[in-house]
């Protein structure tokens, strides 16, 4: 029997949907708990179940209980982090949608997700807590048309009641390189000092948003920043985790 995800309903199965009942943006197939159906919204959520860095939201591999691979030397200076999902598939897709085929209605996918687990794992935030985009690079949002993070940060701020501030970093001008194009070290180097904050963040707490997380260089370079502009502590939220590889960058 083919798997669920692909598996076809006879039409005479098929009478008694709800009227409520639509495709899931990922498989295809019907459902009836919104734009993901119950089987995807699984898959998303599987890998980790809760076994996941709490400051930088890796899936731990196994024996890696005790130090975090990736930020255990203490490289990232977010107080925690966590993610929608992971970025392997089926989450991916969702992201290479938005992102690459520019289909901007999956931010309320995206979004829904992340809060979805900031819920779950997220520390209480301050009422008066910002919730702060990465800006993309100029080259990007030439490119794109939008900023991804901001797009998310809109409606994360919006389910959590929380203030956006979509202007409030400068990005010094850099190498016009993506991030993915560069090895570890090469995406710390490119990072440092690339953000400034231009308000004073005077012991608030922030939230930063971004749609991927894979060295964590830029939430690192843009946290110090937060940092120097004064923020109480500084959370991150992202709508996608790139898990550990033992390959190093
Ligand atoms: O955790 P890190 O190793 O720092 O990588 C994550 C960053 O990489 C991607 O941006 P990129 O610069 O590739 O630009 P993009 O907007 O074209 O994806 C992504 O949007 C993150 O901002």
């Amino acid at each position: 029997m083919a798997h669920p995800l692909f598996r076809r309903e006879s039409p005479k199965r098929l009478v008694g949907i709800p009227l409520l009942a639509r495709p899931c943006v990922l498989c295809g197939l019907r459902s009836l708990t919104g734009a993901l159906c119950a089987l995807c919204r699984y898959a998303l959520d599987t890998p980790a179940k809760g076994l996941r860095c709490s400051r930088c939201a890796l899936a731990l591999p196994p024996l890696a209980l005790l130090a975090c691979p990736d930020c255990g030397a203490g490289q990232l200076s977010v107080q925690a982090t966590v993610t929608g999902f992971d970025y392997e598939h089926p989450g991916d897709m969702l992201i290479h949608a938005f992102k690459i085929s520019r289909r901007l209605e999956m931010a309320a996918v995206l979004a829904e997700l992340m809060v979805q687990q900031w819920r779950r794992h997220g520390p209480p935030l301050d009422q008066n807590a910002w919730v702060i985009p990465v800006p993309s690079q100029g080259s990007a949002l030439h490119r794109r048309g939008f900023n991804p993070a901001a797009v998310l940060a809109k409606r994360v701020a919006r389910s959590l009641g929380l203030s956006a501030r979509l202007h409030v970093v400068a990005s010094r001008p850099r190498q016009e390189q993506a991030q993915k194009s560069l090895g570890r070290q090469a995406r710390r180097q490119a990072m440092r000092g690339a953000f400034s904050v231009l308000e004073p963040l005077g012991g608030r707490d922030v939230l930063l948003v971004d749609d991927v997380l894979t060295t964590g260089a830029t939430l690192d370079a843009l946290a110090r920043g937060c940092q120097r502009a004064g923020a109480h502590s500084v959370y991150a939220l992202v709508a996608a985790r790139a898990p550990w590889k033992l390959k190093v960058f």
